[in-house]
């Protein structure tokens, strides 16, 4: 066994802490060989393998291997035809690489439990989990669609094989040619996970809803009507507030303007927006509520803020509910994954006749009891001869199948009862559908390969999805933007975030469809 290069990381992680030991314990013939619980076992026909000794969460850092570099000349006069033709990997300078420490140890599957990223500034890989790894369980990555030794423990699809000796290069971690958006250096390869990357940083950009709802003159600010009460004296504001918590009149309507608004003296409490006159406490000295115009909507701007302030104090929200949110560089891998996870399964559809359009909602990045498992759906309308069977519909309906399956019968939502307005993402426009909440994919993420078409757009809003994100674009049946904008459209009950995935030149990109097809 050729273990040099373990025998160095053992001796490294056998002086950490005592946590070590008991991660030791689970691997007990194996030597645990990094901090993360990471051993090597034989695997069944593969030779070694990289495997967990304990629970390993998504995203972790598992292992960062540093490499070792060889010119050109150097690896074709004494690396070329042996062993390390199965270890090494063409650098993107065209140098070899050799990954030391677990790097060279872990095998292929085309159902990857790791991702990896280079660092060719600190010549090195950085392997991290994609999903929660048990205990036992081994950890592969995905090296390329073009294998040189027959899979074992994988369904993938195989291209002929490739011999080695046949091809110019060692073609061993072709696999970053493939994957080719992880060869260069990126923003997000390298960095604190907690630092914020925006603008050209991003490898998406954001679609900017258009919608006319900046209310920047007084005639387009819209307004409702709202009761409100003066009270003459001050030494009651704080027995009014008091009164109006308990009142049962507070709703979420006026929850965009102050309470009190104070004029000339005078204190004005914004009662509520209720049809009949709010009855009022009779042991507190005040006037009789009256009627007046407040504004519908928080301020998004500064000149919108001066107009709405002059009818009553409005709140100040430059960011609405619905736009993106700040992403940080643990999160943009996050969706790397999930657009590396799309483009390996649409590689498969390749094989078949299906329409090469895949949609995945991952576990969500910061809040994993909203969905604890994720989802992945392809296009079926050919196999099934369904008109309906698009990507996107199949994963809504894979979400609500699973929903409906593992929630027991007596906290499944009454599919007749109409559900209340969700707090993520809606306009505060009452909802009044009657269909339940199984499929609804409120503050998760769709990607998809293409721009979801007019009919799954919609019923991508319907479900109150947090945010779609399509690699290409599809201009004349789009509906995030292409043909139409569907979260755009007036009087919609709930708008989504769109955004483009960047696809450098060169890299993998989903197969081409028809622009005329909708996606
Ligand atoms: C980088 S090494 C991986 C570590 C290797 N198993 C060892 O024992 O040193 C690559 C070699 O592992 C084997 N291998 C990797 N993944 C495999 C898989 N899924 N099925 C069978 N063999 C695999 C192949 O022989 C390949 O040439």
């Amino acid at each position: 066994m050729a273990a040099l290069p373990f025998t160095a990381t053992t001796s490294n992680t056998s002086t950490s802490s005592g946590e070590l030991s008991t991660k030791n314990s689970l691997c007990r013939s194996d030597w645990v060989l990094n901090r993360e619980g990471c051993c090597i076992k034989t695997a069944e026909g593969k030779g070694r393998g990289v495997y967990a000794s304990c629970i390993i969460p998504p995203h972790t850092v598992i292992e960062v291997s540093p490499v070792l570099l060889f010119t050109r000349i150097e690896y074709e006069g004494y690396g070329r035809h042996t062993i390390l033709d199965h270890y090494t990997f063409k650098w993107r300078d065209g140098r070899m690489a050799l990954a030391l420490g677990l790097g060279s140890l872990f095998n292929h599957s085309s159902h990857p439990n790791v991702s990896y990223a280079i660092d060719p500034a600190h010549e090195c890989i950085r392997y991290t989990s994609t999903r929660t790894v048990n205990p036992e369980e081994e950890l592969c990555i995905f090296y390329s669609h073009k294998l040189w030794f027959d899979p074992v423990g994988t369904t993938e699809n195989l291209g002929p094989q490739v011999c080695l000796d046949q091809i110019e290069q060692p073609e061993f971690l072709d696999i970053l040619a493939v994957d080719s958006e992880v060869v260069e250096v990126e923003p997000w390869d390298s960095g604190d996970p907690n630092d914020i990357l925006e603008g050209e940083a991003l490898p998406f950009i954001w679609k900017k809803l258009q919608i006319d709802e900046e209310e920047e003159s007084m005639k387009d600010v819209r307004t409702m009507q709202a009761w409100a009460v003066d009270i003459l004296d001050s030494k009651y504001i704080a027995t009014m507030l008091k009164w109006l918590k308990q009142s049962g009149l507070e709703s979420d309507t006026l929850s965009h303007l102050k309470r009190i608004r104070k004029r000339d003296c005078i204190s004005t409490l914004l009662l509520s927006v209720s049809s009949s006159v709010p009855l009022l406490p009779t042991n507190v000295d005040i006037g009789d509520p009256y009627q007046i115009s407040v504004p519908c909507n928080p301020a998004l701007t500064q000149t919108s803020l001066v107009l709405k302030n002059t009818l009553w104090p409005t709140v100040f929200a430059p960011r609405r509910k619905w736009e993106p949110e700040k992403w940080s560089i643990a999160k943009v891998q996050w969706a790397r994954d999930a657009i590396s996870h799309i483009l390996r399964k649409t590689v498969q559809t390749t094989s078949s006749d299906e329409l090469p359009v895949v949609a995945h909602i991952p576990k969500p990045f910061e809040d994993e009891a909203l969905l604890s498992r994720s989802f992945t759906a392809k296009d079926t309308r050919i196999s099934t001869r369904h008109p309906l069977r698009h990507a996107a519909m199949n994963i809504i309906r894979n979400v609500a199948d699973w929903r409906a399956k593992s929630s027991p019968p007596d906290l499944l939502p009454d599919p007749l009862k109409p559900v209340a307005s969700s707090s993520d993402g809606s306009l505060g426009i009452s909802d009044t559908s009657c269909n339940g909440t199984n499929y609804l994919l409120t503050g998760l993420t769709l990607f998809i390969t293409h721009e979801p078409c007019i009919m799954c757009s919609m019923a991508l809003l319907h479900s109150r999805v947090k945010e779609v994100f399509y690699i290409v674009p599809m201009p004349q049946t789009g509906g995030c933007g292409g043909s139409a904008c569907l979260p755009a459209l007036k009087g919609v009950n709930h708008r989504f975030s769109i955004a483009h995935w960047r696809q450098r030149e060169g890299s993998a990109a989903p197969a081409h469809l028809d622009e005329r097809i909708d996606a």
